[in-house]
């Protein structure tokens, strides 16, 4: 191996740039040259590919977003855009490809691997719904982020006696609404993963109100419903009124924090070295402490399960 190339794919999220530097640095230390193509894969479709140097990857392992851009790109899902792709990779020389990106990043990389091109991935999304490893690069970054806010709504929460919805990131998975609940010491968390009863809902309000609670902090992760149709839900059914906030895109921007910067640089170097061992349409991961590989499919193919303990956490601790 000569040449390998990098790309950002998806949603951003912190810690990719760091990603991007351990990459291209480790790749250099080893010998190689390293390309990062821009916008992810329509980048690629477009031959947007720049030289990567020790340089130019300096001063960003502290800054959100990602240097090299990212895109969602339709042209690439198609059987002749993955062909287009291969012809791009090989027009740069390319020998490798390393994929940061999150589920659907993985199903491209996934389908150039196939082709009989050899791509590795680094999980990074806020998201944190892929199967194969632990955290995912960005995820606790996003949580902070997602903390701080409540907090501070918590604190006008209690001085004006209110019912808050928080409706955080997460169309399908609710790690990040999890994490932030309990962190935050919600009285109610609402996930994709567990069928939601508006019933349910008001009883536990009423009882937190009968048990003398002033205030109450629901987060609710996107893909439930949205925090719109949830106040009116609960206005309709149980005369509840509540204040909402969206947090929205804020939740993906800002500095990793010291654990996503970390991890970011240690599966940025393992990818490398797993290319240069021969590893093959391979994720890194992070397992109990420990860095791991897995085949790509493991991410998408079996659903990465909710910590069913953190559920039951956020009921036993907000009573
Ligand atoms: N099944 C697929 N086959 C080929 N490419 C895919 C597939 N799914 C997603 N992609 C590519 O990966 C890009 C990023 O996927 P997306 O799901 O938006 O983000 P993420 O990687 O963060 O989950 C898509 O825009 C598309 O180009
Ligand atoms: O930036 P967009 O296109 O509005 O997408 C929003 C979605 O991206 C995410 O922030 C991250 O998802 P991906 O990592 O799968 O792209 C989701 O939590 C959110 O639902
Ligand atoms: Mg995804």
């Amino acid at each position: 191996m000569k040449r390998i190339a990098v790309l950002t794919s998806g949603g951003d999220s912190p810690g990719m740039n760091a990603a991007i530097r351990a990459v291209t640095r480790s790749a250099i230390y080893r010998g190689l040259d390293v390309i990062g193509f821009r916008r992810g894969y329509e980048g690629l479709l477009d031959g947007d590919g720049v030289p990567l140097t020790k340089s130019s990857v300096g001063g960003i392992i502290h800054r959100g977003g990602t240097m090299l851009r990212t895109a969602r790109s339709d042209r690439f899902r198609r059987p002749e855009g993955i062909n287009e792709a291969i012809s791009r990779l090989r027009e740069y020389d390319i020998d490798g490809l390393v994929v940061v990106g999150g589920d659907g990043s993985f199903r491209g990389a996934w389908a150039l691997h196939e082709q009989g091109f050899p791509v590795a991935g680094i999980p990074g999304t806020i998201d944190n719904d892929i199967a194969g490893t632990d955290s995912t690069i960005g995820f606790d970054t996003a949580c902070n982020t997602a903390l701080q806010s409540v907090e501070k709504l918590r604190d006008t929460a209690s001085s004006h006696d209110r019912l808050f919805i928080v409706e955080v990131m997460g169309r399908s998975a609710g790690f990040l609404a999890l994490e932030v609940a309990v962190a935050s010491g919600a009285e109610c968390v609402l996930v994709p993963e567990v069928p939601f009863h508006l019933e349910h809902l008001c009883e536990k309000l009423h009882y937190a109100k009968q048990r003398g609670k002033t205030h109450s902090m629901i987060i609710l992760a996107e893909g439930v419903m949205s925090a719109n149709q949830l106040a009116s839900r609960l206005k309709d059914t149980g005369g509840y009124e509540a204040r909402i906030t969206v947090l929205g895109h804020v939740q993906r921007g800002g500095s990793p924090s010291s654990f996503d910067a970390v991890l970011a640089s240690r599966m940025g170097a393992s990818a490398v070295e797993m290319l240069l061992e021969g590893q093959r349409g391979f994720m890194v991961g992070y397992v109990n402490q420990q860095l791991t590989s897995c085949p790509l499919p493991t991410a998408w193919e079996s659903k990465k399960p909710l910590n069913h303990e953190m559920m039951a956490l956020v009921e036993a601790l907000s009573i």
